[in-house]
């Protein structure tokens, strides 16, 4: 009934009958729904950002419906409230989300937020990663993780960036073609931790070990100190863009690297917003002097500066 309702809502480009077929959907729902099913709720207003939300049914009286939504908050519905029915794949959440059946924005929200509160912060949409922020330290990148992911295909293991970095290493192996990985994502989003992680694991699997991979890994510390500050958004925020280009030898070992720089924001240098720092390599530079070599300088503690 409803997915008839949902078929015909799309067919049809009269409104009001739209509308009827919607409700009647609707009512059909609301009377055939019992406790412990999980149903969207959709937003009682029609602002832009607004999505539905998840929720399971606590009970229900007729078109009386008690529910506890994915924010934990209880609350009995109007019956005039639009609900539809969840998806299976919805309710316990998948580690691809090409196979939700509720394929739309609130779909992809509760899918990533079920599995973050279990601390799985990687899922798959086909060959894309999605990464949410788990600030804080997960055991999930040791080195027997390292191993387990090595040659092996994406969707065989649990999602993870390491099957990333692997897939990105087996295509330029089998089909000999450079191969690029871009990592996108608001401030804090974790493309820098994430950027590091694929160097690591990348430095890991291709075989013998030089100081090359060292000196690559070894060389963030430095950028960062020079293009990286605190934000209100992120203490270590970057402010530049960057562009990582490795080298490899015909059997796979890594062989160099060049790292470019884009637009870094100059302007922090001189002047920085309320709550946040100039560069960190200032208070590197700060912390590092003796107080003769300040004094020399001019210069006085990091707390005297913004
Ligand atoms: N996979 C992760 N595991 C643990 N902590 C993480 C992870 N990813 C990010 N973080 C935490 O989030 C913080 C912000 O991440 P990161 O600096 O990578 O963001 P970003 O997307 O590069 O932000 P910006 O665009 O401001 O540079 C990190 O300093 C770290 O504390």
């Amino acid at each position: 009934m409803l997915e008839f309702a949902d078929k015909m809502e799309i067919l049809t480009r009269d409104r009001s009958a739209r509308s009827a077929l919607i409700n009647r959907g609707n009512d059909f729902l609301q009377k055939n729904i019992g406790q412990g099913d999980y149903i969207w709720i959709e937003p009682a207003t029609g602002k832009e950002f607004d999505v539905a939300i998840g929720a399971r049914v606590i009970s229900a009286e007729g078109r009386r419906i008690q529910v506890r939504d994915d924010d934990s908050q209880e609350q009995w519905l109007a019956p005039e409230r639009r609900i539809k029915a969840m998806h299976a794949s919805s309710v316990q959440g998948v580690e691809d989300m090409i196979s939700l059946g509720d394929l739309h924005e609130a779909g992809i929200l509760r899918n990533l937020l079920i599995r973050y509160i279990d601390n799985l912060i990687y899922t798959y949409t086909g060959s894309i990663l999605v990464a949410v922020n788990p600030y804080q330290i997960l055991p999930i990148y040791t080195a027997e993780q390292i191993k387990l992911y090595k040659e092996r295909k994406i969707g065989e293991l649990p999602p993870h960036i390491f099957a990333i970095g692997d897939n990105a290493y087996a295509h330029m192996k089998r089909y000999r073609q450079d191969q690029c990985i871009v990592i996108s994502g608001e401030s804090g989003a974790g493309k820098t931790e994430s950027t590091k992680l694929i160097l690591q694991y990348l430095a890991a699997i291709s075989g013998k070990h030089s100081w090359i991979e060292q000196q690559i890994l070894e060389a963030n510390p430095i950028l960062e100190a020079f293009g990286n500050a605190k934000t209100v958004r992120n203490d270590n925020s970057s402010r530049f863009g960057k562009y990582i280009d490795i080298h490899f030898s015909g059997n796979g070992v890594i062989e160099g690297a060049k790292i470019e720089q884009y637009l870094l924001e100059k302007s922090r240098i001189v002047s920085q917003n309320p709550n946040e720092r100039n560069y960190h390599i200032f208070y590197c530079l700060l912390a590092g002097l003796s107080n003769e070599e300040k004094r020399k300088l001019d210069l006085g503690n990091a707390s005297d500066y913004k």
